[in-house]
C-alpha cells in the first residue's frame, strides 16, 4: 500500500519510471533492500512497533535504500516509517484513508469524524492517472498557489473550518515540516478520494455517501383528488366570501351565488337546489362564507349519492363483457388497465382486446397493460374491423373461461357517424354469441374538459347505451363540477374516479369526499 503511494507521490515530480526500482538485475527495491537481499517468503513479517519519528526535512530526489528498517521517506510522512511492512513492490490498493495513522507527534483526542470533513472548497477533478491528476489538483493557480514547501494556501478568504485543518498539536510542534508533509498525503489521498478541502493547507475530504434516493412518499388519494378540484374550489371559496362579505342572505346575494355555482360547471338545478336551501333557512339574515360551503357540500353530496355505486358484475354471463366508450384521449386504455388489475387482484380471470383498431399507440399500450396486468391480450391490424376483433375476442374469452372480457374502443368523436356505426357494429356481433352483452358499458370523462363532458355523455349515452361513468384525471387540475351537473341530468351510476396515471390510481366514486373536496371544506 505504502509503496504504490510513495510511487504515486514521486510521479508528481518525476516520472515514474525514474524512481522504479530496476526490476532485473538492477538495484534491489527499497523493500528488499531493508529485508536484505534473501528472498523473502510471501507472507509479510510482522515488524516491531516504530515510535514515530520526527519528520526529516523534505529530499526532492529519490532515497538511498537504507538497510536499517525505519527509514523515513522523504514527501510521504505517514507511511516511509512502515516501508518496510510492504510485502510486495508491487503497486498495492489505494490506502485507506481513515486507517492512516497520522504524522504527528502529539495525537489529539480527535473523533472519527474529524477525518471526514464535510465543507467543499476545491473540487478535483477525478483522472485516472495519476500523475494528470496531480496537475489537475494544481491547475487552478487562483485558487490554490503553492507556498514553498509543500504548503497549499488559498488566494481567496476561503473559510477556514477548524475540523479541516490539521491537529493544532502538529501545526504547533511540527510548524512548516508538518504542513509539508501533510499535503503530498492529501494529495495523493486526493489522487484516489477526488475532492480535498483547501484551507491552511490542503485536505482530503471524505467522500459523502449519494443520499438514497427518497422516493417521494404517494399522497393518500384524497388529497390528490382535493389538490386536483382545488382550483374549482379555491375559486368557489373567493367568489362565495365576496358575495357575503358583510351582505345579507337576499335576492341579489342569492343571484350572484347562482352566477357563482354555473361558472363552476355544477349546472342550473344543482345550483338551485343550493341557493334554495339557503333561502329557506336563512333569507335575510347575515351569512358567511363558511356556512355558504357547508350548505353548498350537504347539496352537492345528495346530487351525487345517487350515482356513487359500487361497479356490480354478473359473473353467471362468462365473460362477463366490458365494452369501455368515450372520447380519445379521456383516458379509456389507462382505465381498463387499472380496473383489469382490480379484477385480477380479486382473483378474475381478465381478457383485454385493442378494439381502438385506427391508433397504434393505443394498442400498444393496451398490450403494455395486459402484461403489466397478467391479462391476455387480443388485438389485430391496425385499422382493422373493430367488430370482427371484438367477435374474435369473445370467441377466445369463452374458449379460455375468462371470467372479464374488456374492449377498448376509438372515440373518434368528431365523426359521429362512423362512430356510431362502429359501436353499433361491435355491439351487434356481440349478441351474436351473448344476447345481452354487452353486459356493462363503461365511459371514461375527462374531469378537465368541463362543459364538453356532458355533451359527451349525451352522445355516447345514446350511440352505444352507457350504463355507466368513470371520471378520469382528477388528480389534475380538474374542473369537477361537471360531474354534479351530469349527476342531476342523466343520473348515470358514477362507479369509479381516477385520481392519477398509476395502477391503483382507481378509487370507487364516494359522493361525499368528492363533495366536500368540491365545496372545499374539511
Ligand atoms: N393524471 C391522470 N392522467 C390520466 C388518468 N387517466 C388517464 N390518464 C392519462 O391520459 C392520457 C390518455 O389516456 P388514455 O388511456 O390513452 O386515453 P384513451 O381514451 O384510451 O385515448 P385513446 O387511446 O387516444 O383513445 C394518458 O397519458 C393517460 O396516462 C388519470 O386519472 N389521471
Amino acid at each position: 500500500m505504502a509503496f504504490g503511494f510513495i510511487k504515486k507521490v514521486f510521479s508528481f515530480g518525476k516520472k515514474e519510471v525514474e524512481e522504479r526500482p530496476a526490476e532485473a538485475g538492477g538495484e534491489a527495491s527499497p523493500a528488499e533492500l531493508t529485508r536484505g537481499t534473501a528472498p523473502q517468503p510471501s507472507e509479510p513479517k510482522p515488524e516491531p512497533e516504530v515510535p514515530p519519528q520526527p519528520e526529516p526535512p523534505a529530499r526532492p530526489e529519490e532515497p538511498e535504500p537504507q538497510p536499517q528498517p525505519p527509514a523515513p521517506q522523504p514527501e510521504v510522512p505517514p507511511e516511509a516509517p512502515q516501508e518496510p511492512e510492504i510485502p510486495e513492490p508491487s503497486p498495492a490498493p489505494a490506502p485507506e484513508i481513515p486507517e492512516t495513522p497520522q504524522p504527528s507527534a502529539v495525537t489529539p483526542p480527535r473523533g472519527e469524524e474529524e477525518e471526514q470533513p464535510e465543507p467543499v472548497e476545491v473540487e478535483l477533478p477525478l483522472a485516472a492517472d495519476g500523475q494528470e491528476a496531480a496537475e489537475a489538483f494544481f491547475q487552478p493557480a487562483e485558487t490554490v498557489e503553492e507556498a514553498g514547501e509543500g504548503q497549499f494556501t488559498t488566494s481567496g478568504p476561503l473559510p477556514v473550518k477548524e475540523e479541516l485543518a490539521p491537529p493544532k498539536s502538529a501545526q504547533a510542534e511540527g510548524g512548516e515540516t508538518d504542513a509539508a508533509a501533510s499535503a503530498p498525503e492529501a494529495l495523493a489521498e486526493a489522487l484516489h478520494a477526488g475532492r480535498v478541502a483547501v484551507t491552511r493547507s490542503v485536505e482530503r475530504i471524505a467522500e459523502k455517501a449519494p443520499a438514497p434516493a427518497v422516493e417521494e412518499p404517494r399522497k393518500p388519494w384524497f388529497q390528490r383528488l382535493r389538490e386536483g378540484l382545488s382550483r374549482s374550489s379555491r375559486e368557489l371559496r373567493d367568489s362565495i366570501s365576496g358575495i357575503f362579505l358583510k351582505r345579507k342572505l337576499d335576492e341579489e346575494t342569492l343571484e350572484d351565488l347562482e352566477d357563482v355555482l354555473l361558472r363552476a360547471d355544477l349546472g342550473l338545478e344543482t345550483a338551485m337546489r343550493i341557493t334554495d336551501a339557503l333561502a329557506a333557512g336563512r333569507y335575510g339574515k347575515d351569512i358567511s362564507g363558511a356556512e355558504v360551503q357547508a350548505v353548498m357540500a350537504e347539496e352537492i353530496e345528495k346530487v351525487l349519492a345517487p350515482v356513487a355505486m359500487p361497479l356490480e358484475l354478473d359473473l353467471s354471463m362468462k365473460p362477463h363483457v366490458i365494452l369501455v366508450v368515450g372520447v380519445n384521449g379521456t383516458g379509456k386504455t389507462t382505465t381498463i388497465g387499472k380496473l383489469a388489475a382490480k379484477l385480477r387482484a380479486g382473483g378474475l380471470s381478465v381478457m383485454l382486446a385493442a378494439g381502438d383498431t385506427f391508433r397504434a399507440a393505443a394498442i400498444e399500450q393496451l398490450k403494455i397493460w395486459g402484461e403489466r396486468t397478467g391479462s391476455p391480450v387480443v388485438s389485430s391490424k391496425l385499422g382493422a374491423d373493430a367488430a370482427g376483433l371484438a367477435y374474435e375476442a369473445y370467441e377466445k374469452a369463452k374458449a379460455a373461461g375468462s371470467d372479464v372480457l374488456i374492449i377498448d374502443t376509438a372515440g373518434r368523436l368528431q365523426n359521429k357517424t362512423e362512430l356510431m356505426a362502429e359501436l353499433e357494429k361491435i355491439v351487434r356481433v356481440l349478441r351474436k354469441h351473448d344476447p345481452e352483452a354487452p353486459h356493462t358499458v363503461l365511459q371514461t370523462l375527462d374531469a378537465t374538459t368541463g362543459q364538453n363532458a356532458l355533451n359527451q355523455v349525451e352522445i355516447f349515452r345514446n350511440v352505444a347505451g352507457v350504463s355507466g361513468l368513470v371520471m378520469t384525471k382528477l388528480d389534475g387540475t380538474a374542473r369537477g363540477g361537471i360531474l354534479v351537473a351530469i349527476a342531476a341530468r342523466h343520473k348515470l351510476p358514477v362507479y369509479f374516479i381516477g385520481v392519477g396515471e398509476g395502477v391503483d390510481d382507481l378509487e370507487p366514486f364516494s359522493a361525499s369526499d368528492f363533495a366536500k373536496a368540491i365545496a372545499g371544506v374539511a
